[in-house]
């Protein structure tokens, strides 16, 4: 039987994962990843890899609830396999603290991680520039590790990868059934979508091996989070900023903002400096049009814009594109055009 041929633009965790759903499921399609970069050169490598996110404002509650749910239950059952060091996933503790009481002191993920409760004021007298905080348990996942183990596990499924810049999405049409868009930051070129903007973010490696949990501040701009073979610390959120070169100002405003959380890290040793753009979109693009080819009409799916939050809702939003697919498959064709 004549197979589907599905081509699936990127290999950072949205691609991947994308590619691993639809290469698992649907066996009637024939899967091709085709990127431009791989790991360990994509956005996803750099990200430290916490599970966490914030609010999209037009995405309903439910959907990013059921994002959530599901990547972390997936990376969950990981943790707890003999996979988690191959994949880099494992399970992580801490806290958020911060200056004013937030509004919403109960986040909409706070049941999907382990153990969330407000911290005591003991806990507190730690931070005394804090007034409140939340202590959890959550995923950590390692992209330099869990991209290389989703490759192989899409290869095993029977997919095929290409390195490559695809330059237009109807010269693509002609040559594939359905296509897949997890372009992150390029589909502001590639689906000419100039809602997609740069979120530049910049960190410091540091080898603090002491260093078990991690302290994020409500802010968003101060984090530290230990990992398997450093601690990240970060961070910054420059919107519009396309620069790609580590700003030694932001550094130094990063290892002075995490020292004054974290003290002992004024003695940890900077491995390693590192700047990534998010995909910065008001909320996710994960839906579906068609282009037409050749007198065919090609569904084109989409999923990116995920910002500073694209392995957090990594799987969730890769079972949602694979819906997409599959009703693409079984859905009547259209009348053909005259
Ligand atoms: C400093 C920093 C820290 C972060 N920390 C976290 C965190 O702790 N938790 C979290 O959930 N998120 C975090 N993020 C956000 C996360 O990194 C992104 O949301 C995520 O990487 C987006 O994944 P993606 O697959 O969409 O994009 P990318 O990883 O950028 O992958 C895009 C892929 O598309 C390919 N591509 C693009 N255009 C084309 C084209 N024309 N032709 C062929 N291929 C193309 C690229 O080559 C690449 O393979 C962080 C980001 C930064 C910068
Ligand atoms: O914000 C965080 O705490 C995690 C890191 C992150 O997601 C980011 O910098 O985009």
């Amino acid at each position: 039987m004549k197979r589907v041929k599905v081509l699936v633009i990127g290999a950072g965790v949205v691609g991947l994962s994308t590619a691993v759903c639809i290469a698992e499921t649907l066996v009637c399609c024939s899967v091709t990843i085709i990127a431009e970069k791989f790991s360990p050169d994509t956005t996803s490598d750099g990200a430290a890899g916490i599970l966490f996110a914030s609010e999209f404002p037009d995405v309903p509650l439910g959907r990013q609830q059921r994002w959530f749910k599901e990547t972390i239950d997936h990376l969950l059952a990981i943790a707890h396999s003999p996979h988690a060091s191959d994949a880099g996933v494992f399970l992580c503790s801490g806290c958020q603290i911060f200056k004013e009481v937030p509004c919403d002191k109960k986040p909409f993920w706070s049941d999907f991680v382990l153990g969330f409760r407000n911290m005591t004021h003991q806990e507190m007298k730690r931070f005394p520039d804090h007034k409140f905080g939340q202590t959890f348990t959550t995923i950590k996942c390692e992209c330099v590790r869990y991209l290389p183990w989703l490759e192989k596990r899409f290869r095993e499924a029977g997919g095929q990868i290409r390195c490559e810049k695809i330059t237009g999405l109807q010269k693509a049409a002609q040559m594939y059934d359905v296509i897949v868009n997890c372009s992150g930051l390029g589909s502001r070129l590639l689906a000419k979508d100039e809602e997609v903007y740069p979120i530049r973010g910049q960190i410091l490696k540091v080898d603090a091996p002491w260093l078990k949990n991690f302290i994020r501040d409500g802010d968003g701009k101060t984090y530290i989070y230990p990992g398997m073979g450093y601690v990240t610390l970060g961070g910054t959120r420059q919107a519009d900023d396309w620069r790609l070169e580590v700003d030694e100002e932001d550094g130094d405003g990063i290892m002075e903002r995490c020292s004054q959380l974290e003290p002992s890290l004024r003695k940890a040793q900077v491995i390693g400096r590192w700047v990534g753009l998010r995909p910065g979109r008001t909320n996710p693009r994960v839906e579906r049009e068609y282009l037409y080819a050749e007198g065919r009409r090609v569904p084109l799916v989409h999923n990116y814009g995920h910002g500073g939050w694209g392995i957090t809702l990594s799987w969730g939003t890769a079972l949602d594109a694979l819906d997409l697919v599959r009703q693409s498959l079984f859905e009547k064709p259209p009348q053909a055009r005259l």
